[in-house]
């Protein structure tokens, strides 16, 4: 076998090196409709002042606040794009739809709700009345109320997008709003892709051995607009044969950057290296310590063209392409460094892990609940499912590095994200009160996978019953006062009680009207507890062994 000179790179080291390299290309002028997902290049000004006019934010009466109460004559209305067609007169009011310009005299507004709220059950009975009537009653109505002042929302010269921002689908709805059809911005990167090896066909090929996996993938992840993806504009360039020849003709392509899967370990027909070597191109890296993607090859062309020679092994191609090569395309389009590589999550290990002798691994994991993280299945770097559901990599040391060979459920991982991550279940929605945000800190117990907690108000049943199947342990917080309120819903969607735990918990409060409870659904265990956090931990602690051992047996 050939021994490869290249020194093992860590990732980081990697990293650093390609953004060195990526400079933000130049900048360039596009329509405004299609400027979404660029870096913008100038502070968006406001010319005039937003709204333009002093408006209503109601549909309603505009008054003169001083009159207020009384009954006043409705002189006209005033739509919305129209003009009021003179000022306002004493003992008049007149009706004004939301976002009409108000006329001169008037200072408030009184919407319509309340106007019928005001009148007598003889003249104006609805909003819907009040809306149409020729005299309505109003309320007092305070200076200013209801009004949208000219400039109010902008004025003219503020900076409503500075530069360096990346414009979002909102950001064109501003653009529109202060009539600029064409914005300045930085230009997306070029990217040409290939995918090399004589044994590759067509992605789609219905008769063949290996289908070209790697030019779909990184097509959609490297020109994707998603905030995970490249944003670059992609040119594919084919499969190219496993010669120096045929090799030799894709990197002279003309691009920004060019990316090649396949065909840069050590093998008898694998030629980038010696063929970069041999064309004076500067190479960067040629192998990482990590795992998958030992082999990924990283140099700047005679061209001045990036290049990033990519393992053919298609998690490897995806997962050094979520790290590296996404991250370059960002620089390269104005985005700020720290905003270039994935954003990372601490969370905890949901199950043991075996760790990789010599490489630190990129697993591929899914994240529940935005803390635990699951392997989305075997590992190996040829099996591209072991990517479909992940939302991010978890990197774990390699054995020496962690001075063991196993990591344990509960030990915190890095996770880097690669996705937007799918919602907490339910209960992840209600306001976290003292005794939930003090558990989930202080407790080991919600340290560990599948427990979940919940409150104990008019949903608990409900939420009980979305729990996923998979939660051993649900803690609800609260209810088991004087009128026993949790009872009452644990009851309706619990099979079976566990008094000996109930007792247990009530023993060590030694409190009448604190009677925590314990049942459960199916094999999820369901404990009430107090709210007080001092009282809920004593609760906790009193059962804490048997709660260990049936999570546990749970797990297993
Ligand atoms: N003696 C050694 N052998 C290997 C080493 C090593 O250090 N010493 N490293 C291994 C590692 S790690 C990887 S990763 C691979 C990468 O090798 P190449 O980049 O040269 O890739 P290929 O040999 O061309 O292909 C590897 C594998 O992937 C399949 N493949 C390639 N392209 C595609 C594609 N576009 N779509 C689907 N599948 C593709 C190809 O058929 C091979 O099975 O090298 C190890 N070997
Ligand atoms: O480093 Mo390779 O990419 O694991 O299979």
């Amino acid at each position: 076998m050939e021994e490869t000179t290249y020194p093992m790179r860590g990732v980081n080291e990697a990293l650093g090196a390609v953004l060195a390299c990526c400079a933000p290309l130049e900048e360039i002028e596009v329509p405004a409709k299609d400027a979404c997902g660029y870096v913008v290049c100038e502070d968006v000004v406001a010319p005039a002042p937003y709204p333009f006019f002093d408006t209503t934010i109601s549909d309603g009466y505009a008054v003169r606040s001083a009159e207020t109460p009384c009954t006043l004559r409705v002189g006209y209305a005033v739509l919305a794009g129209n003009k009021p067609p003179r000022p306002l007169d004493p003992g008049e009011c007149c009706y004004v739809a939301t976002g009409a310009p108000l006329p001169e005299g008037a200072d408030a507004v009184c919407d319509v709700e309340s106007a019928a709220e005001a009148a007598t059950s003889s003249s104006v009975e609805s909003a819907a009345e009040a809306a149409t009537s020729s005299s309505v009653r109003v309320p007092v109505v305070p200076k200013g109320k209801d009004v949208r002042r000219r400039g109010s929302d902008h004025e003219a010269g503020e900076v409503l997008i500075p530069r360096g921002a990346v414009l979002r689908p909102w950001d064109l709805g501003i653009l529109a709003t202060v009539g600029r059809d064409r914005v300045r911005v930085r230009r997306r990167p070029r990217v040409k892709l290939f995918s090399t090896g004589d044994e590759l066909r067509g992605p789609y090929d219905p008769a063949c051995k290996v289908r070209d996996a790697n030019r779909p993938a990184l097509e959609a992840l490297l020109g994707g607009a998603g905030d995970h993806e490249g944003g670059a504009i992609v040119v594919d360039g084919g499969i190219v044969a496993d010669s120096p020849e045929a090799l030799g003709a894709a990197l002279d392509a003309d691009c920004d950057v060019l990316v090649t899967t396949g065909g840069v370990s050590v093998g008898r027909a694998d030629f980038a290296k010696p063929l970069l070597e041999a064309r004076g191109a500067k190479i960067h890296f040629g192998r990482l310590h990590m795992k998958p993607g030992k082999p990924t090859t990283f140099a700047t062309l005679e061209n001045g063209s990036l290049y990033f020679g990519l393992p053919g092994n298609p998690v490897s191609a995806v997962v050094t392409s979520l790290l590296l090569v996404v991250p370059a395309l960002k620089k390269l389009r104005g985005f700020p460094r720290d905003r270039c590589v994935p954003p990372h999550l601490e969370c905890d290990l949901g199950e043991d892990v075996t760790l990789d002798e010599i490489r630190p691994e990129y697993r591929r994991v899914r994240v529940d609940d935005f803390r635990v993280v699951r392997s989305t299945g075997f590992q190996r770097s040829s099996r591209l499912v072991s990517m479909h559901g992940a939302d991010a990599l978890a990197w774990l040391p390699d054995r020496r590095a962690a001075a063991t060979s196993t990591l344990r459920a509960g030990a915190r991982v890095s996770a880097l994200l690669v996705s937007p991550l799918p919602p907490a279940r339910p209960s992840f929605f209600f306001p976290e009160r003292e005794t939930t945000t003090h558990l989930r800190s202080d407790d080991d117990l919600f340290k560990l996978p599948r427990t979940d907690l919940l409150p104990a108000d008019d949903h608990l049943a409900d939420n009980i019953r979305l729990s996923d199947d998979n939660v051993s342990l649900i803690v609800v917080c609260g209810g088991i006062g004087l009128v026993q309120s949790a009872a009452r819903q644990i009851d309706l969607v619990c099979d079976r009680p566990a008094p000996a735990l109930a007792r247990a918990m009530a023993t060590a409060l030694a409190d009448p009207l604190q009677q925590p409870l314990a049942a459960l659904r199916g094999t999820t265990l369901v404990i009430a507890v107090p709210e007080n956090p001092t009282l809920s931990k004593r609760c906790l602690d009193a059962i804490r062994p048997a709660l260990h051992a049936f999570l546990i047996s749970r797990t297993c």
